[in-house]
């Protein structure tokens, strides 16, 4: 799915949302009888209306061997192509290695995009570049303590901190058409900083929900004039009472933030 294609979605659903389908054996209903599969498929059906895109962690299917691997086919299989499909999987090696893990996502998987560590630098980073179509959604600021250690360090030859630094050199691989960047909804005070470093490219959020990040702020920071953004949350759907209610309340936020932010697109 392409970035035209993309937008053309989030106008259509009014909706930026990203589900992310990190299903855990001992938070799945009772119901299901460790079925994961038939709970990624009632998650999906749920939700279905209200997001443009979903995210399996692909932690959660290699813990369960052999079977993770069908199950994460078959979900895959069993979203279809109307959604963007993200395999959140941060990969990054080097470029021989990182060339089959972007086979692994986007051959064999089939999936659309795939999270990319950048540490290792552009010969870790260029091989998930190199199919069209497809996209590596970069790390940049992440939603967790630990991402103080490095990424907001500041460097001495900029002065600027590293995620900063990280993401000018990543903008020079790629275009917005293949790259995304990932900004934690829980560092909400970066997300004009990086508005202004990558005007164009599109932003997925983790960290709203069970992190506590700040939705709001997000889209007054982050949005662009294609929205611009892909927000996700997966605990807070995946274990809520009513997951399909879950979606569509944060669905509504998002079409109101459109409605604010971005009126002449979302008539
Ligand atoms: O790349 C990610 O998606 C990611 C980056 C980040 O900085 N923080 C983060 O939480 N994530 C992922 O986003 C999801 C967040 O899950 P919830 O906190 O349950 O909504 C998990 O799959 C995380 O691995």
């Amino acid at each position: 799915m392409d970035r035209a294609e993309l937008f053309q979605r989030i106008q259509q659903k009014r909706s930026f949302l990203c589900v992310g389908l990190d299903p855990d054996p001992d938070r799945i209903p009772a119901s299901f009888d460790g079925d994961v599969l038939a709970f990624n498929r009632s998650i999906i059906d749920a939700t279905r209306e209200y997001a443009v895109a979903y995210k399996p962690n692909t932690a959660f299917y290699e813990a369960l061997g052999l079977d993770g691997m069908r199950i994460l086919h078959a979900t895959i299989d069993y979203i279809g192509r109307d959604h963007l499909i993200i395999a959140d999987a941060k990969r990054g090696d080097i470029g021989n290695t990182s060339g089959y893990y972007a086979r692994f996502a986007f051959e064999t998987l089939g999936a659309d995009a795939i999270t990319v560590a950048p540490y290792m630098g552009e010969d870790s980073v260029r091989p998930f570049l190199s199919y069209p179509g497809k996209w590596a959604i970069v790390l940049a600021v992440t939603s967790n303590e630990g991402g103080d250690d490095f990424q907001h360090t500041v460097q001495q030859d900029t002065g600027t901190a590293l995620y900063d630094k990280v993401m000018r050199r990543v903008m020079e691989w790629g275009s917005p058409d293949q790259l995304m960047f990932v900004c934690g909804a829980t560092r909400a005070e970066t997300f004009s900083t990086l508005r202004s470093i990558a005007p164009d490219h599109f932003f997925l959020v983790p960290g709203i929900g069970a992190q506590g990040g700040d939705l709001q702020a997000v889209c007054r920071f982050g949005m662009n004039a294609q929205c611009g953004l892909l927000v996700n949350s997966s605990r807070g759907i995946l274990y809520a009472q009513d997951p399909a209610r879950a979606a569509r309340e944060l669905q509504q936020e998002m079409q109101s933030a459109l409605e604010n932010y971005l009126p002449e697109v979302s008539q």
